[in-house]
């Protein structure tokens, strides 16, 4: 079970040599920080599947990596299994898999020899690495590249190497950013039944995407996040029926719209 509790995240804004520098007219900014999460929870028990969903911008990213321990939340915390994460980082390291939709690859190791390199750090060795690895390229179609470098691979076949490398030590708690980002339709259904099964294997798992579809097939419940609020957290027939609307493309385009007015009212 991973829980967050009132997920605040505050940026300083770096000056003009920094690359995020931002426009002062965007309401959220103040002063010289910039309030990128005001206020995000949510819960994932084992064996469930939650989709976080939002607009550019929204958070998703920036809460993942709260979650990941890449990133140190300004206020609130992460409860894993009935303990604060923060107490025992590197034991929630290892149960977890993050996928960020910023890593690089190293350029010049095959893909075979990045997974490996991955499967080392996380104390894997001889027969059970090399056994886990050949597992899972077949699972996601990879036997005919995973001998070339990572610089000549195609935009899927990089984000299958970080999906891969992702997995390797069996993590029990799975956070992805954008997974199916680049898959080709094969390679998502591939993935897709493999986040199925896994949860069927108790895993938790959750994932951010901009598919619909996806959280409609996969996920038990949805978050959406909204200018730094987790502004709902439930079914996605409860979403429908909280917004009267059909199809889950409407419910939550209002979601996002009766938000903002009322954010825009307060
Ligand atoms: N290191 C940082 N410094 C300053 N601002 C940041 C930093 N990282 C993220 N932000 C800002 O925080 C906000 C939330 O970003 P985040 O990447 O979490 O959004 P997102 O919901 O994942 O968006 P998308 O759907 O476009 O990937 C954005 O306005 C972004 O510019």
């Amino acid at each position: 079970m991973i829980e967050a509790r009132g997920l605040e995240k505050v940026f300083k804004i770096k000056g003009k040599r920094g690359s995020k520098e931002r426009d002062s007219s965007d309401p959220r900014d103040e002063g010289k920080i910039f309030r990128a999460l005001r206020g995000v929870s949510f819960r994932c028990d084992k064996g469930m599947v939650l989709g976080l969903v939002g607009p550019n911008g929204a958070g998703k990213t920036t809460t993942l990596r709260i979650l990941s321990t890449a990133l140190t939340p300004t206020k609130g915390s992460i409860i894993i299994d009935g303990e604060d994460y923060s107490l025992f980082p590197n034991e929630i390291r290892r149960r977890i898999g993050f996928l960020s939709g910023t890593t690089g690859l190293y350029p010049r190791l095959t893909a075979r020899e990045m997974v490996q390199y991955f499967g080392r750090l996380h104390g894997m060795e001889g027969k059970a690495l090399n056994h886990r690895m050949d597992e899972l390229f077949e699972r996601f179609g990879m036997q005919e590249f995973v001998n070339e470098r990572n610089d000549k691979l195609s935009t899927g076949m990089k984000q299958k190497v970080n999906i891969v490398r992702t997995l390797i030590h069996d993590p029990s708690i799975f956070i992805f950013d954008e997974p199916t980002t680049g898959l080709d339709i094969m390679s998502v259904t591939v993935f897709l039944d493999f986040l199925t099964e896994s949860k069927h294997q108790n895993k938790t798992i959750i994932f951010s995407t901009h598919s619909l579809h996806e959280v409609e097939t996969l996920c038990d419940q949805i978050v959406i996040i909204n200018r730094g609020i987790s502004s709902f957290a439930g079914t996605s027939a409860a979403l429908k029926q909280e917004m009267g609307e059909k199809t889950l493309e409407r419910a939550f385009a209002k979601q996002i719209e009766q938000r903002e007015s009322m954010e825009g009212a307060a």
